[in-house]
């Protein structure tokens, strides 16, 4: 089982991941994508550890498929549902993850409405010395990883489906379509495909991209590495050649005054169909990390056509990928065993 590029306790942004750390999770993830084909599809490896799910917003693919992933991993899972919590009696989220701490919870995975939520739990985690692991499932408008990085092992499978890897994107040209500027997932997956070596493209009306965005984003990278972001106004330069095709939900929960005119002259302008994709490669594939504004981002055709839409794939994937997170961080923990058989 790879593990060489890895040294990490906590995974709350892909800004800093090296073209190694990717490797190693694409790597990692082919292992249990191989165990999830298998007639048993489990696994020792996190036996004895407490994966426990804390998602403060609502989750249908996250949440479910890091349960299913702890669970292959033979973890015990235990999942938080703010609603029923003692949330509602003014616990704060700290004393909340204290008490999931108490009760011996090795992981933990967290979903915030507000960017750095996962990372000030993570900061408690260390400054009292825990040894605690945090995956963030998507804080704010800020992070997405695990959803970048199941992204990344989709395109690997898709260019190669017996050795997907990472550097297999190298000089696509990947575009990224819809509303950027509220998306986490849009920033996973820059700070991902960018390390990676893509070449990505993104188009979204100014309100949602406004100008300047790649420039500035480049220049926040923590690691300096070459990060290739080419901005449009418009759709069809972003579409014309491109391998694969992201588009974005419109995060209207995150957007604070009315942004477009309406969501059929947005559909109009950006939204990936059919026939706009004729000048992209006669390969392409169309992505959308869920859930989806059907004819809206994307039409509904397009979307349920399986020879050129992965979304469902992308779902699959994001098992093998959150096994493997799990795994790289829990391993080694105090109950965790080797993969095994
Ligand atoms: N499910 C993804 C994408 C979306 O909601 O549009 C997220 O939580 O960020
Ligand atoms: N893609 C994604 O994060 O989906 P959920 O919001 O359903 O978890």
């Amino acid at each position: 089982m790879a593990s060489a590029s890895w040294n990490r306790r906590h995974v709350l942004s892909l800004a800093d991941f090296t073209a190694a750390e990717f490797e190693t999770v694409m790597e990692t993830a082919v292992s249990f994508w191989q165990v999830l084909s298998r007639r048993t599809r489990k696994v020792p490896a996190l036996q004895g550890l407490v994966v426990t799910n804390m998602f403060f917003e609502p989750s249908t693919r996250t949440r479910s498929s890091f349960e299913l992933a702890a669970k292959r991993l033979s973890a015990d899972v235990l999942n938080f549902a703010p609603g029923t919590s003692s949330l509602t009696k003014g616990e704060t989220i700290l004393d909340t993850a204290k008490t999931y701490l108490a009760m011996g919870t090795n992981l933990m995975v967290i979903r915030h409405q507000e960017a750095g939520v996962p990372g000030a739990i993570a900061a408690e985690m260390d400054r009292l010395n825990t040894g605690v692991g945090v995956l963030n499932g998507g804080d704010g408008l800020h992070a997405h990883p695990s959803q970048a990085l199941l992204d990344l092992f989709t395109l690997g499978l898709t260019l190669d489906p017996d050795q997907p890897t990472a550097s297999l994107i190298k000089g696509k040209k990947i575009a990224l379509v819809g509303d950027i500027l509220h998306s986490r997932v849009a920033r996973s997956n820059l700070w991902c495909l960018t390390a990676c070596g893509a070449e990505v493209h993104l188009a979204a009306p100014p309100t949602l991209l406004p100008p300047g965005f790649a420039d500035a984003f480049i220049t926040q990278s923590p690691i300096d590495i070459p990060r290739a972001i080419v901005q449009h106004s418009t759709l069809a330069p972003a579409l014309e050649g491109a391998d694969f095709v992201m588009t974005l939900r419109l995060q209207k929960e995150r957007m604070a005054q009315h942004l477009l005119p309406s969501l059929r002259e947005y559909h109009q302008g950006f939204g990936v169909t059919r026939d706009r994709i004729q000048s992209c490669q006669p390969t392409v594939k169309v992505l959308h990390p869920g859930p989806v504004n059907r004819g809206v981002e994307i039409s509904s055709d397009l979307m349920d056509d399986p020879n050129l839409s992965l979304i469902s794939d992308q779902v699959t994937s994001g098992v093998a990928v959150r096994m493997a997170l799990l795994y790289l961080m829990g391993v080694g923990k105090k109950g965790g065993e080797g993969v095994g058989e």
